[in-house]
């Protein structure tokens, strides 16, 4: 089972990428998602040389934003490709059956498709607007979640889905409800001064109803 709670990170340069996700790990966090914008791919590859040894020393999966071939020069864990990324069944030819592959959604549409090209998981998204990214398609609120999920119900169409966007701790609860996976946050860990603590509550809401 994936983890619930995924990282993605943020920083403006290697050394505030690095500084946010070694703090993420620390506070407990085992799933990273590097998001590293606008940059050269030497400053990519050298931000997720350094990120992957931290993950590993942290038994944390790691996986690159958008760029498939840095996920496979670097043997991360996989990748989360977007709507105008790569698609994801050239991504799984090229990655193989092993590695993780991620795909954002906005609709149901967009995730019966994912499921048909060999996703492994969706981002589904935005919950509500968010400074983190820009150009957001519409944000779906908690009723949009509850009505993409009803339908992948009755249609049994299983595949963890993450909400993504805007996420505040008081949102997990009711987001969980609607039947989705887990959650893919920025924000709220990067900019938490009590990162252990949020992340513990964080935690205790995802897996509110998991029995061990
Ligand atoms: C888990 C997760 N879900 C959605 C996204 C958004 O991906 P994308 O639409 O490609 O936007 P960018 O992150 O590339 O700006 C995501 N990154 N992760
Ligand atoms: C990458 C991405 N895709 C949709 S919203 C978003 C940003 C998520 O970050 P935050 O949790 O800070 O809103
Ligand atoms: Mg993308």
């Amino acid at each position: 089972m994936y983890n619930k709670l995924q990282y993605i990170s943020q920083g403006e340069t290697i050394k505030e990428q690095l500084y946010n996700i070694h703090h993420a790990l620390d506070a407990g966090c085992k799933w990273v998602q590097m998001r590293f914008k606008n940059q050269t791919s030497k400053e990519t590859f050298a931000l997720a040389e350094k990120v992957k040894p931290l993950c590993e020393e942290y038994l944390a999966n790691f996986i690159i934003n958008d760029d498939l071939h840095l996920a496979e020069q670097i043997a991360a864990d996989g990748v989360h490709l977007g709507l105008t990324d790569m698609k994801i069944d050239e991504a799984r030819a090229i990655l193989g059956a092993t590695k993780i592959i991620g795909g954002t959604a906005n609709t149901f549409e967009h995730i019966q498709n994912h499921v048909k090209n060999g996703c492994d998981y969706i981002g589904l998204g935005p919950f509500r607007f968010t400074i983190t990214k820009e150009k957001l398609s519409p944000i779906l609120g908690l009723s949009g979640y509850f009505e993409i999920l009803q339908k992948m119900k009755k249609d049994k169409i299983e595949i963890p889905v993450y909400a993504i966007g805007g996420i505040k701790l008081k949102d997990v609860s009711p987001l969980m409800e609607t039947g989705i996976h887990g959650i893919a946050v920025s924000g709220i860990i990067t900019e938490s001064a009590e990162k252990k603590i949020l992340i513990k509550q964080l935690k205790e809401k995802l897996y509110a109803n998991v029995i061990v």
